[in-house]
């Protein structure tokens, strides 16, 4: 495994935390008191509840929880996919609440990136052509090389000409990567990347995303279920029933499991 943290973060120090009061420009995601609730009446269910978090730059954040803790709606409000019911959420300096929808899609297109546990890419293009569909969508020609560039940060330079189904899960999932940075996001959202991968495939995912954020100084927040996943990060959040129930700084995977452990003891 890895792991080349930032040298700030000394073993067993927390990188900057999440109180609202402590932000700074540092910060690539920060939240004030979002709330995002479903639904009304009776059906209504609070996901988030009045979270106050912010997210340094070129860390690595996992998130983690119970199923229908929040994590993916905790994910979605802070990438803009989402908005929330309240509370304000500003992305490298932008404020979200307020923004027009078509000022929102910008900055999903051009300011961050995604990728998710299926791997959505298109079957009919070629990974090379998969990857440079966000800038083909704002209406930008890719720089020259820039897609041989970024499929070679993830080892896939020689399958530029493939299609989807010519390739891997795991290579799958890295063109998904290289879409992602092939408008040098800011900060990436994952939501269970290696959720469809086999073990060894999904370590090879959070390589490279650890590589990301220790290389190219870009800001991680991941979901996910598996503590050895989590280990790949700085800090790990952990969510119940839409409140941050603690957090551990340079986590190990016995660490993880072990608070998991706790929350669900907790829990019952
Ligand atoms: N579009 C929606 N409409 C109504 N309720 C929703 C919607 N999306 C999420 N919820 C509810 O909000 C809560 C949080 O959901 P969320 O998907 O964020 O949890 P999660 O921690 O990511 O779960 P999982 O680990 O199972 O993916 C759940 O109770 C879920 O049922």
């Amino acid at each position: 495994m890895r792991r080349c943290r930032p040298a700030r973060f000394r073993e067993g120090t927390a990188p900057p935390t999440g109180k609202w009061g402590q932000m700074t420009s540092d910060h690539a995601v920060r939240m004030r008191s979002v709330s995002r609730r479903y639904g009304l009446g009776d059906n209504a269910v609070t996901a988030l509840d009045d979270v106050s978090l912010a997210f340094a730059r070129g860390t690595f954040t996992a998130v983690m929880g119970p199923s229908g803790s929040g994590k993916s709606t905790l994910l979605q409000c802070a990438a803009g996919l989402d908005r929330p019911t309240s509370g304000s959420v500003v992305v490298g300096g932008t404020e979200l609440t307020g923004l027009s929808e078509r000022r929102l899609t910008l900055l999903r297109r051009e300011r961050v990136g995604f990728v998710f546990q299926a791997f959505n890419l298109l079957p009919s293009l070629t990974a090379a052509q998969n990857v440079a569909l966000p800038l083909r969508l704002s209406g930008r020609r890719p720089p020259r090389g820039r897609v041989r560039e970024v499929l070679d940060q993830v080892g896939l330079g020689d399958r530029a000409r493939h299609r989807p189904t010519e390739l891997s899960g795991g290579q799958q999932q890295r063109v998904a990567l290289a879409r992602a940075l092939i408008t040098r996001p800011e900060v990436l959202f994952a939501d269970e990347p290696t959720g469809a991968l086999d073990s060894r495939t999904g370590r090879e995912v959070l390589t490279l995303l650890r590589a990301m954020v220790d290389d190219s100084g870009r800001t991680v927040l991941m979901v996910t279920h598996d503590p050895v996943a989590a280990s790949y990060a700085d800090r790990v959040l952990f969510l119940v029933d839409g409140h941050v129930h603690g957090e551990l700084a340079t986590p190990t995977a016995d660490t993880v499991a072990t608070h998991l452990t706790h929350l669900e003891k907790a829990a019952s």
